[in-house]
Protein backbone atom coordinates (compact mmCIF):
# COMPACT_ATOMS: atom_id res chain seq x y z
CA UNK A 1 0.00 0.00 0.00
CA UNK A 2 1.22 3.49 -0.91
CA UNK A 3 0.17 6.70 -0.01
CA UNK A 4 0.41 8.97 -2.53
CA UNK A 5 0.41 12.96 -2.16
CA UNK A 6 2.49 14.64 -5.30
CA UNK A 7 0.88 13.62 -9.07
CA UNK A 8 4.09 14.70 -10.62
CA UNK A 9 6.22 12.03 -11.05
CA UNK A 10 3.59 9.09 -11.04
CA UNK A 11 2.95 6.52 -13.52
CA UNK A 12 1.02 3.79 -12.77
CA UNK A 13 -0.88 1.15 -15.33
CA UNK A 14 -4.26 -0.69 -15.30
CA UNK A 15 -5.77 0.77 -12.13
CA UNK A 16 -9.50 1.16 -10.94
CA UNK A 17 -10.16 4.13 -9.96
CA UNK A 18 -12.39 5.55 -7.17
CA UNK A 19 -12.62 9.53 -6.58
CA UNK A 20 -14.41 11.23 -3.79
CA UNK A 21 -13.93 13.54 -0.76
CA UNK A 22 -14.95 10.57 1.57
CA UNK A 23 -15.05 12.68 4.47
CA UNK A 24 -16.51 10.15 7.10
CA UNK A 25 -15.62 6.98 4.49
CA UNK A 26 -19.40 6.23 5.53
CA UNK A 27 -21.44 3.49 4.68
CA UNK A 28 -22.13 4.83 1.02
CA UNK A 29 -18.28 5.65 0.31
CA UNK A 30 -17.92 1.75 1.80
CA UNK A 31 -19.85 0.47 -1.19
CA UNK A 32 -18.40 2.39 -3.88
CA UNK A 33 -14.73 1.32 -2.18
CA UNK A 34 -15.86 -2.02 -2.26
CA UNK A 35 -17.55 -2.20 -5.74
CA UNK A 36 -13.77 -0.67 -7.08
CA UNK A 37 -12.14 -3.67 -5.30
CA UNK A 38 -14.27 -6.30 -6.39
CA UNK A 39 -13.49 -5.40 -10.08
CA UNK A 40 -10.56 -4.83 -9.63
CA UNK A 41 -10.22 -8.26 -8.42
CA UNK A 42 -12.12 -10.06 -11.50
CA UNK A 43 -9.92 -7.90 -13.93
CA UNK A 44 -6.73 -7.87 -12.37
CA UNK A 45 -6.13 -4.39 -11.55
CA UNK A 46 -4.55 -2.36 -9.04
CA UNK A 47 -7.08 -0.60 -6.54
CA UNK A 48 -6.89 3.16 -6.54
CA UNK A 49 -8.47 5.68 -3.97
CA UNK A 50 -8.24 9.07 -5.20
CA UNK A 51 -9.17 11.96 -2.85
CA UNK A 52 -7.97 15.10 -1.14
CA UNK A 53 -5.85 15.99 1.72
CA UNK A 54 -8.52 18.70 2.87
CA UNK A 55 -12.51 18.90 1.61
CA UNK A 56 -13.02 20.40 -1.83
CA UNK A 57 -15.43 22.80 -0.41
CA UNK A 58 -12.59 24.80 1.31
CA UNK A 59 -12.12 26.05 -2.03
CA UNK A 60 -14.94 25.25 -4.32
CA UNK A 61 -17.97 27.41 -1.66
CA UNK A 62 -15.07 28.86 0.89
CA UNK A 63 -17.94 31.11 2.57
CA UNK A 64 -19.79 27.59 3.91
CA UNK A 65 -18.89 26.83 7.48
CA UNK A 66 -18.55 23.20 7.03
CA UNK A 67 -17.84 20.69 10.03
CA UNK A 68 -15.51 17.54 8.84
CA UNK A 69 -16.60 13.93 10.01
CA UNK A 70 -12.21 13.26 10.13
CA UNK A 71 -9.15 14.48 9.87
CA UNK A 72 -6.56 13.67 7.38
CA UNK A 73 -5.39 11.19 9.35
CA UNK A 74 -8.50 9.36 10.48
CA UNK A 75 -9.39 9.26 6.74
CA UNK A 76 -6.17 7.75 5.77
CA UNK A 77 -6.15 4.95 8.84
CA UNK A 78 -10.10 4.27 7.92
CA UNK A 79 -8.96 4.16 3.90
CA UNK A 80 -6.19 1.69 4.55
CA UNK A 81 -8.70 -0.58 6.35
CA UNK A 82 -9.99 -1.35 3.15
CA UNK A 83 -6.51 -2.67 1.65
CA UNK A 84 -5.89 -0.33 -1.92
CA UNK A 85 -2.77 -0.59 -3.55
CA UNK A 86 -2.88 2.99 -3.75
CA UNK A 87 -4.34 6.43 -1.98
CA UNK A 88 -3.93 9.43 -3.90
CA UNK A 89 -4.37 12.23 -1.16
CA UNK A 90 -3.80 15.00 -3.15
CA UNK A 91 -3.75 19.09 -2.37
CA UNK A 92 -7.10 20.53 -3.55
CA UNK A 93 -5.49 23.80 -4.80
CA UNK A 94 -7.28 26.46 -6.97
CA UNK A 95 -5.24 25.58 -9.50
CA UNK A 96 -6.79 21.82 -9.48
CA UNK A 97 -9.82 23.20 -9.27
CA UNK A 98 -9.68 25.17 -12.58
CA UNK A 99 -8.90 21.62 -14.69
CA UNK A 100 -11.88 20.73 -16.72
CA UNK A 101 -13.04 17.61 -16.19
CA UNK A 102 -12.16 16.30 -19.55
CA UNK A 103 -8.26 17.65 -18.44
CA UNK A 104 -8.32 15.32 -15.44
CA UNK A 105 -9.52 11.96 -17.05
CA UNK A 106 -6.93 12.53 -20.26
CA UNK A 107 -4.12 14.17 -18.39
CA UNK A 108 -4.81 12.58 -14.28
CA UNK A 109 -6.71 9.32 -15.02
CA UNK A 110 -5.41 8.15 -18.38
CA UNK A 111 -1.63 8.97 -18.61
CA UNK A 112 -0.98 9.44 -14.81
CA UNK A 113 -2.68 6.44 -13.52
CA UNK A 114 -3.65 4.15 -16.42
CA UNK A 115 -7.03 3.77 -15.35
CA UNK A 116 -9.41 1.33 -17.08
CA UNK A 117 -12.70 1.30 -14.73
CA UNK A 118 -13.74 4.26 -12.53
CA UNK A 119 -16.42 3.86 -9.67
CA UNK A 120 -18.32 7.06 -8.95
CA UNK A 121 -21.41 7.44 -6.83
CA UNK A 122 -24.46 8.98 -8.71
CA UNK A 123 -24.33 13.03 -8.02
CA UNK A 124 -20.83 13.21 -8.67
CA UNK A 125 -19.38 15.49 -10.45
CA UNK A 126 -16.00 16.34 -11.78
CA UNK A 127 -13.78 19.52 -12.92
CA UNK A 128 -14.13 23.12 -13.42
CA UNK A 129 -17.60 24.03 -12.20
CA UNK A 130 -18.58 20.59 -11.89
CA UNK A 131 -19.02 20.05 -15.72
CA UNK A 132 -17.91 16.43 -15.84
CA UNK A 133 -21.42 14.90 -14.26
CA UNK A 134 -22.30 11.22 -14.50
CA UNK A 135 -24.05 11.62 -18.67
CA UNK A 136 -20.68 13.72 -19.78
CA UNK A 137 -18.19 11.63 -17.80
CA UNK A 138 -19.95 8.04 -19.68
CA UNK A 139 -19.46 9.86 -22.97
CA UNK A 140 -15.63 10.53 -22.66
CA UNK A 141 -14.69 7.41 -20.94
CA UNK A 142 -16.40 5.81 -23.62
CA UNK A 143 -13.84 7.40 -26.08
CA UNK A 144 -10.78 6.62 -24.04
CA UNK A 145 -12.01 3.06 -23.03
CA UNK A 146 -12.45 3.41 -19.79
CA UNK A 147 -15.21 1.27 -18.16
CA UNK A 148 -17.93 3.81 -15.93
CA UNK A 149 -19.37 2.67 -12.91
CA UNK A 150 -22.52 4.86 -11.19
CA UNK A 151 -23.17 3.25 -8.02
CA UNK A 152 -26.87 4.48 -6.74
CA UNK A 153 -26.96 6.67 -3.26
CA UNK A 154 -27.45 3.65 -0.37
CA UNK A 155 -30.27 4.54 1.38
CA UNK A 156 -31.53 3.36 4.92
CA UNK A 157 -34.99 3.82 6.72
CA UNK A 158 -35.60 6.25 3.71
CA UNK A 159 -32.57 7.87 3.79
CA UNK A 160 -30.17 8.99 1.48
CA UNK A 161 -26.59 7.93 3.21
CA UNK A 162 -24.51 11.13 3.19
CA UNK A 163 -22.10 12.99 4.98
CA UNK A 164 -24.44 15.67 4.91
CA UNK A 165 -26.86 13.70 6.94
CA UNK A 166 -24.21 12.35 9.55
CA UNK A 167 -23.12 15.49 9.89
CA UNK A 168 -27.35 16.43 10.81
CA UNK A 169 -27.42 13.57 13.21
CA UNK A 170 -24.16 14.73 15.13
CA UNK A 171 -25.58 18.49 15.15
CA UNK A 172 -28.78 16.61 16.78
CA UNK A 173 -26.66 14.35 19.06
CA UNK A 174 -28.06 11.21 17.77
CA UNK A 175 -25.14 9.75 17.91
CA UNK A 176 -26.07 5.93 18.77
CA UNK A 177 -28.11 6.41 15.34
CA UNK A 178 -25.01 7.35 13.60
CA UNK A 179 -23.46 3.65 13.69
CA UNK A 180 -25.91 3.06 10.73
CA UNK A 181 -24.80 5.18 8.37
CA UNK A 182 -20.97 5.57 9.02
CA UNK A 183 -20.57 2.04 10.03
CA UNK A 184 -18.76 2.92 13.54
CA UNK A 185 -19.43 4.73 15.93
CA UNK A 186 -18.67 8.82 15.76
CA UNK A 187 -15.38 9.89 17.49
CA UNK A 188 -12.91 12.25 18.06
CA UNK A 189 -9.10 12.40 18.12
CA UNK A 190 -7.43 14.81 20.53
CA UNK A 191 -4.76 15.64 23.17
CA UNK A 192 -5.73 15.55 26.57
CA UNK A 193 -4.85 19.30 27.86
CA UNK A 194 -4.91 21.28 31.59
CA UNK A 195 -8.49 22.11 32.87
CA UNK A 196 -9.21 24.03 36.26
CA UNK A 197 -7.91 20.86 38.42
CA UNK A 198 -11.29 20.82 40.27
CA UNK A 199 -12.58 17.45 38.53
CA UNK A 200 -10.04 15.52 40.72
CA UNK A 201 -11.15 17.67 44.20
CA UNK A 202 -14.75 16.55 43.66
CA UNK A 203 -13.59 12.59 43.18
CA UNK A 204 -14.04 12.84 39.43
CA UNK A 205 -10.90 13.57 37.22
CA UNK A 206 -11.58 14.92 33.60
CA UNK A 207 -9.32 14.73 30.58
CA UNK A 208 -10.12 18.32 28.39
CA UNK A 209 -9.89 17.43 25.08
CA UNK A 210 -8.02 19.96 22.97
CA UNK A 211 -9.11 19.17 19.10
CA UNK A 212 -9.01 20.43 15.64
CA UNK A 213 -11.65 23.22 15.13
CA UNK A 214 -13.27 22.41 11.97
CA UNK A 215 -14.49 18.94 13.74
CA UNK A 216 -18.29 18.12 13.92
CA UNK A 217 -19.33 18.22 17.63
CA UNK A 218 -22.06 16.81 19.37
CA UNK A 219 -24.63 18.70 20.58
CA UNK A 220 -23.97 19.81 24.08
CA UNK A 221 -24.92 17.41 26.96
CA UNK A 222 -23.44 14.53 28.10
CA UNK A 223 -22.77 11.32 26.29
CA UNK A 224 -22.20 7.65 27.64
CA UNK A 225 -18.64 7.33 25.80
CA UNK A 226 -15.61 4.92 25.03
CA UNK A 227 -12.31 6.52 25.44
CA UNK A 228 -8.84 5.27 23.60
CA UNK A 229 -6.08 5.71 25.79
CA UNK A 230 -2.64 3.47 25.40
CA UNK A 231 -4.60 0.99 23.28
CA UNK A 232 -7.29 0.59 25.70
CA UNK A 233 -10.92 1.48 25.14
CA UNK A 234 -12.15 2.70 28.98
CA UNK A 235 -16.01 3.31 29.22
CA UNK A 236 -16.28 6.92 30.14
CA UNK A 237 -18.75 9.93 31.15
CA UNK A 238 -18.48 12.88 28.63
CA UNK A 239 -19.02 16.64 28.84
CA UNK A 240 -19.41 18.42 25.93
CA UNK A 241 -20.74 22.29 26.60
CA UNK A 242 -19.99 25.34 28.79
CA UNK A 243 -19.99 23.83 32.01
CA UNK A 244 -22.10 27.04 33.68
CA UNK A 245 -22.05 25.41 37.31
CA UNK A 246 -18.01 26.19 37.24
CA UNK A 247 -17.80 28.74 34.23
CA UNK A 248 -19.13 31.95 32.88
CA UNK A 249 -17.98 31.95 29.50
CA UNK A 250 -19.47 30.58 26.04
CA UNK A 251 -16.53 28.17 25.15
CA UNK A 252 -17.19 24.98 24.63
CA UNK A 253 -15.09 22.21 25.96
CA UNK A 254 -14.90 18.37 25.53
CA UNK A 255 -14.30 16.64 28.64
CA UNK A 256 -14.59 12.99 30.22
CA UNK A 257 -14.28 11.31 33.45
CA UNK A 258 -12.95 7.88 32.16
CA UNK A 259 -14.31 5.21 34.40
CA UNK A 260 -11.83 2.38 36.67
CA UNK A 261 -8.83 4.62 34.87
CA UNK A 262 -6.42 5.96 36.96
CA UNK A 263 -3.20 7.66 36.13
CA UNK A 264 -1.31 10.27 34.10
CA UNK A 265 -2.83 11.66 30.56
CA UNK A 266 -1.53 15.36 30.25
CA UNK A 267 -0.29 15.73 26.80
CA UNK A 268 -1.23 12.23 25.58
CA UNK A 269 -3.53 11.93 22.25
CA UNK A 270 -7.01 9.65 23.16
CA UNK A 271 -9.90 9.29 20.94
CA UNK A 272 -13.39 9.47 22.17
CA UNK A 273 -16.02 7.76 20.39
CA UNK A 274 -19.72 8.91 21.09
CA UNK A 275 -22.16 5.96 21.35
CA UNK A 276 -25.55 7.63 23.61
CA UNK A 277 -26.73 10.75 24.71
CA UNK A 278 -27.63 10.57 28.03
CA UNK A 279 -28.84 13.88 29.14
CA UNK A 280 -28.57 17.90 28.37
CA UNK A 281 -26.10 19.89 30.02
CA UNK A 282 -27.45 21.58 33.67
CA UNK A 283 -26.40 24.61 35.25
CA UNK A 284 -26.29 22.85 39.34
CA UNK A 285 -26.70 24.95 42.05
CA UNK A 286 -23.53 24.06 43.68
CA UNK A 287 -20.66 21.62 42.69
CA UNK A 288 -21.84 19.02 45.61
CA UNK A 289 -25.17 18.53 43.25
CA UNK A 290 -22.96 18.30 40.27
CA UNK A 291 -21.23 15.60 41.83
CA UNK A 292 -24.24 13.84 43.19
CA UNK A 293 -25.46 14.01 39.28
CA UNK A 294 -22.27 13.00 37.78
CA UNK A 295 -22.08 9.83 40.19
CA UNK A 296 -25.93 9.07 38.58
CA UNK A 297 -24.23 9.19 35.31
CA UNK A 298 -21.56 6.98 36.31
CA UNK A 299 -24.81 4.35 36.84
CA UNK A 300 -26.22 5.45 33.63
CA UNK A 301 -22.91 4.00 31.77
CA UNK A 302 -22.50 1.04 33.64
CA UNK A 303 -25.83 0.04 33.01
CA UNK A 304 -25.11 0.90 29.35
CA UNK A 305 -22.44 -0.78 28.98
CA UNK A 306 -23.64 -4.30 30.37
CA UNK A 307 -25.84 -4.20 26.76
CA UNK A 308 -23.40 -2.65 24.65
CA UNK A 309 -22.72 -5.46 21.84
CA UNK A 310 -20.37 -2.87 19.59
CA UNK A 311 -17.19 -2.45 20.85
CA UNK A 312 -16.12 -3.86 17.29
CA UNK A 313 -17.20 -0.60 15.92
CA UNK A 314 -15.61 1.89 18.50
CA UNK A 315 -13.57 2.69 15.81
C1 LIG B 1 -19.81 13.46 32.49
C2 LIG B 1 -19.74 14.92 32.84
C3 LIG B 1 -20.91 15.63 32.96
C4 LIG B 1 -20.87 16.98 33.27
N1 LIG B 1 -22.05 17.67 33.37
C5 LIG B 1 -22.03 18.97 33.68
C6 LIG B 1 -23.25 19.71 33.80
O1 LIG B 1 -24.35 19.21 33.59
N2 LIG B 1 -23.16 21.01 34.14
C7 LIG B 1 -21.96 21.63 34.37
O2 LIG B 1 -21.95 22.80 34.67
N3 LIG B 1 -20.79 20.98 34.21
C8 LIG B 1 -20.80 19.66 33.88
N4 LIG B 1 -19.61 18.99 33.76
C9 LIG B 1 -18.33 19.73 33.86
C10 LIG B 1 -17.85 19.87 35.29
O3 LIG B 1 -18.29 21.13 35.72
C11 LIG B 1 -16.33 19.79 35.28
O4 LIG B 1 -15.94 18.51 34.86
C12 LIG B 1 -15.70 20.03 36.63
O5 LIG B 1 -16.04 21.28 37.09
C13 LIG B 1 -14.17 19.91 36.54
O6 LIG B 1 -13.63 20.86 35.67
P1 LIG B 1 -12.06 20.90 35.33
O7 LIG B 1 -11.77 19.74 34.42
O8 LIG B 1 -11.85 22.22 34.65
O9 LIG B 1 -11.33 20.76 36.60
C14 LIG B 1 -19.62 17.64 33.45
C15 LIG B 1 -18.44 16.90 33.31
C16 LIG B 1 -18.47 15.57 33.01
C17 LIG B 1 -17.20 14.81 32.86
N1 LIG C 1 -10.41 8.19 35.59
C1 LIG C 1 -9.85 9.30 35.05
N2 LIG C 1 -10.52 9.98 34.08
C2 LIG C 1 -9.97 11.10 33.56
N3 LIG C 1 -8.78 11.61 33.93
C3 LIG C 1 -8.08 10.95 34.90
C4 LIG C 1 -8.58 9.79 35.51
N4 LIG C 1 -7.69 9.36 36.43
C5 LIG C 1 -6.68 10.23 36.42
N5 LIG C 1 -6.86 11.19 35.49
C6 LIG C 1 -5.91 12.31 35.29
O1 LIG C 1 -6.41 13.44 36.00
C7 LIG C 1 -6.39 14.58 35.14
C8 LIG C 1 -7.61 15.42 35.37
O2 LIG C 1 -7.80 15.89 36.67
P1 LIG C 1 -8.72 17.18 36.89
O3 LIG C 1 -8.66 17.55 38.35
O4 LIG C 1 -10.08 16.96 36.31
O5 LIG C 1 -7.90 18.26 36.14
P2 LIG C 1 -8.20 19.06 34.80
O6 LIG C 1 -8.97 20.21 35.25
O7 LIG C 1 -6.84 19.40 34.26
O8 LIG C 1 -8.99 18.17 33.88
C9 LIG C 1 -6.42 14.01 33.71
O9 LIG C 1 -5.82 14.81 32.77
C10 LIG C 1 -5.69 12.70 33.88
O10 LIG C 1 -4.33 12.91 33.68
Amino acid sequence: MEIINDITDIELSNTAVTIGNFDGVHVGHQKLIEYMNDIAFKKNLHKVIFTFKHHTSRILDPDKDYCFLMNYDEKIDVLKSFNPDYIMALDFTEDFSRMSYVDFIENILLKKLGCKVLVVGEDFKLGYNGLGNTARLAEICNIHDIILKVIPHSKLYGNTISSTYIRKLIAEGKVDVILDYLGRYYGINGTVVHGKQLGRTIGFPTINLSYEGNLCLPKNGVYVTYTLVFGKWYLSITNIGIKPTVKNDNKVSIESHLIGFDGELYGETVRTAFVKHMRDEKRFGDIRELRQQLIRDVEYALNYNKLFYNCHALW
